[in-house]
């Protein structure tokens, strides 16, 4: 999975040949992967509000933070690959196959007998707008059944993800809030469904800060890598929110209830270092060599008998199903009520009007 000078050289001519105009969206991506391999992180000056062309540039750049230059350029040659049309094959990287070109939030690759998931919306920290859960459910269903005997789910750009787009909040069908918080609790349980009843091993490759979601989702994994710029950051008490992505079951599994309760309740952010030792991260890894032997690593394990893998992880994890459904139903059911709460409402309008961060 990593490119080599060459294989960029090539996605290079290839966005010229591409058929379809990609749109701005991916172009602005293409440009600011272009830039961050090539030049490294952003050093412009901010341009002028009204310099909307360069401005748009300026931010998908920033927005790439200090991912390494050998990501970037392993991220523009997929992102070039998910491009590919089916009608022009030569385009596409010898070995990687661009699964399904046609997401919007996502890239999606297979190569090695491993299908890669990557978060695509670098500019907003990858957070999951309701676009991205139901393409990210997609893909897992995709992926479930490939001909690959991993999969692996990462973000591009400087973190892994942000966590829900708290502007899913603010489009209110016409039946209101409340039909609003019906319809995402619905989402979300289908959602973390997919992650649940997920047949092969699933490994998140945790390449930077993680927020909310991503992280309660970790639990669901059957390995979790990660850099050691990644942090791991819950904190639903201050959206005025509650946990979700069966942690409630699988944080007091795994690290017990009083270290669940420190980060699930009062939010306690932590460090890729302090994750690993209380169970929830597999193994860190230096940035700078992190996508290098991540990778290596993932390939070994690829060349495994990969039913094999799915049967001892179906071992591993068919006792606690039912469970693992419970806690999600029950999760969802207590969120549908904080989202119509005055503490997520006041935490998230905060947000959105630029008043808090986390
Ligand atoms: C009525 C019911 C509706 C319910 C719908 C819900 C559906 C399912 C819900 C599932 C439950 C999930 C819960 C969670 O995940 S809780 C966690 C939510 N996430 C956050 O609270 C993070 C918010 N973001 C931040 O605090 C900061 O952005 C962050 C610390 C992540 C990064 O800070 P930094 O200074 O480095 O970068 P910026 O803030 O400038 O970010 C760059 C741009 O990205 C936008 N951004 C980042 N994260 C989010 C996000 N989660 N939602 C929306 N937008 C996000 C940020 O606004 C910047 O955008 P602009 O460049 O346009 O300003």
């Amino acid at each position: 999975m990593r490119a080599s000078q060459v294989d960029f050289e090539n996605a290079k001519n290839q966005v010229k040949l591409l058929k379809k105009d990609p749109g701005n969206e991916v172009k602005l991506q293409l440009y600011a992967l272009y830039k961050q391999a090539t030049e490294g992180p952003c050093k412009m000056p901010k341009p002028g509000v009204f310099d909307f062309v360069n401005k748009a540039k300026w931010d998908a750049w920033t927005g790439l933070g200090d991912l390494p230059q050998e990501t970037a350029r392993q991220n523009y040659v997929d992102l070039v690959s998910s491009l590919s049309s089916p009608e022009s094959p030569g385009q596409a990287r010898p070995g990687a196959e661009s699964k399904q070109g046609a997401y919007e939030t996502l890239v999606v690759t297979s190569e090695d007998g491993i299908t890669k998931i990557m978060l695509n919306r670098p500019a907003k920290k990858n957070a999951i707008t309701t676009k991205m859960y139901q393409e990210l459910m997609l893909a897992l269903q995709a992926a479930g059944k490939d001909d690959s005997a991993l999969t692996v789910l990462t973000g591009n750009g400087d973190y892994y993800c942000s966590g829900n787009d708290l502007t899913n909040f603010t489009d209110i069908p016409p039946g209101g809030v409340e039909q609003k918080a019906k319809d995402s609790a619905v989402l979300l349980r289908d959602f973390v469904s997919c992650f649940i009843d997920f047949p092969k091993p699933l490994i998140a490759v945790v390449n930077g800060p993680a927020v909310g979601i991503s992280v309660t989702l970790l639990g669901l994994f059957d390995a979790v890598y990660a850099s050691d710029r990644a942090t791991f950051h819950t904190p639903f008490s201050h959206l005025g929110q509650s946990p979700e992505g069966c942690s409630t079951y699988t944080f007091p599994k795994i690290m017990g209830s009083a270290k669940a309760a420190e980060v699930l309740i009062f939010g306690k952010k932590l460090t890729a270092g302090e994750a690993c030792a209380q169970g929830l991260v597999t193994q860190v890894f230096p940035d700078s060599t992190f996508q290098k032997e991540v990778w290596a690593r993932l390939k070994a394990f690829a060349k495994l008998p990969p039913n094999a893998m799915r049967a001892s992880k179906e071992v591993l994890r068919r006792g606690e199903r039912e469970q693992l459904h419970a806690a999600n139903a029950e999760e969802c059911r207590v969120l549908q009520g904080r989202w119509l709460s005055d503490e997520c409402a006041n935490a998230v309008m905060a947000f959105l009007s630029r008043r808090a961060k986390l």
